[in-house]
């Protein structure tokens, strides 16, 4: 049976459909990433996935506990890591554990601590104020604190929005662990390499799913062709490209610049009078999943 196991999902705010028809289903062990742009509706599926939400309409379960009946029994089972973590910023790392320990009633409690502060790397850290903590140590306690009722499913919103990269890729090797141990995490995120650490991701925008997949199964439907552009004045070009026909994206990437299309015959004619140019040299290059996203988002945006 999925984990999460979810047909049509929808919830209205006011005459607003912020979640609309959102089907979903991921296996034992699966990392999948959520992603779209602000306001698309991730933390609202989120919260009627882990119970807090009662959808409008859908239905379907998570960890076996119907999404609309069994809230409170989802609830207890699933981890959820909200954007803003909050915890007792005059409490130490342990204590904080200790309060979370209580809120479960797990028991013996002192273990379960212990055993959190270990498996995440902050024993040498346990008596120090989660107040004086960095961004990237406050996340792994949050990941500690919901994670210590060891729960199945992870629901994780944003969870290293303002981290610096090492800390966010100490975070995603501990999801991994978690993932190889069977848990299963459901994460939402803006960064595009997170998205390529997850084993499946889905697209949302205004409240519908437009695209899932692989990386790669989401790269390929995209359908879009780049070529790379190097050498020269690529300011120049950049400005002089902008707005062709066949031409849709047009975007400075290090000391190159991708051109993108959707339509590979167009996208050459559009480029070839600049392809004279012996200071630039030119190549196909591969789509990356930021491409995509930003031809997503723009399609949103047409009438
Ligand atoms: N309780 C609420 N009442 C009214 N509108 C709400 C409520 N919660 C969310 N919304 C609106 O629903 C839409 C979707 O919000 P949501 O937080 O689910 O998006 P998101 O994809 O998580 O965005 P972000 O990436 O910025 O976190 C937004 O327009 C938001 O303003």
């Amino acid at each position: 049976m999925s984990v999460i196991a979810v047909e049509g999902l929808t919830k209205r705010f006011g005459t607003r459909t912020v979640v609309d028809n959102v089907s979903l289903s991921v296996e034992e062990g699966e990392i999948v990433g959520f992603l779209g742009p602000n306001g698309s509706g991730k933390t609202t599926t989120i919260r009627m996935l882990c119970g807090l939400l009662t959808p409008d309409a859908g239905t379907g379960t998570c960890l076996g506990h119907d999404v609309r009946s069994e809230a409170w029994k989802i609830k207890q089972a699933v981890g959820y890591m909200t954007q803003r973590f909050s915890f007792y910023e005059d409490l130490t790392i342990a204590e904080n554990l200790d309060f979370v320990a209580r809120l479960y009633a797990l028991r013996p409690r002192q273990a379960h601590v212990a055993r959190t502060l270990d498996a995440l790397g902050l024993t040498h850290r346990r008596d120090q104020l989660a107040g004086a903590l960095s961004g990237g140590w406050k996340q792994r306690l949050a990941l500690a604190a919901c994670v210590m009722h060891q729960p199945r499913l992870l629901l994780l919103d944003e969870p290293t929005a303002g981290v610096d990269p090492k800390a966010r890729r100490e975070f995603w090797d501990q999801i991994h662990t978690l993932a190889g141990d069977g848990v299963t995490v459901l994460v939402s995120t803006h960064y595009m390499d997170e998205a390529e650490r997850c084993h499946r991701i889905v697209y949302i925008s205004s409240g519908k799913v437009i695209a899932r997949g692989t990386v790669e199964e989401v790269v390929a439907n995209s359908g879009l062709v780049t070529y790379v552009a190097r050498g020269g004045d690529l300011h120049a070009l950049q400005t002089r490209l902008e707005g062709v026909d066949g031409i849709e994206q047009v975007a400075p990437f290090g000391a190159t610049l991708h051109v993108v299309g959707s339509d590979l015959g167009r996208l050459e004619a559009a480029i070839a009078p600049y392809r004279t140019d012996p200071a630039t040299a030119w190549s196909r290059g591969e789509t990356s999943l930021e491409d995509v996203f930003i031809q997503l988002m723009a399609g949103k945006d047409r009438p």
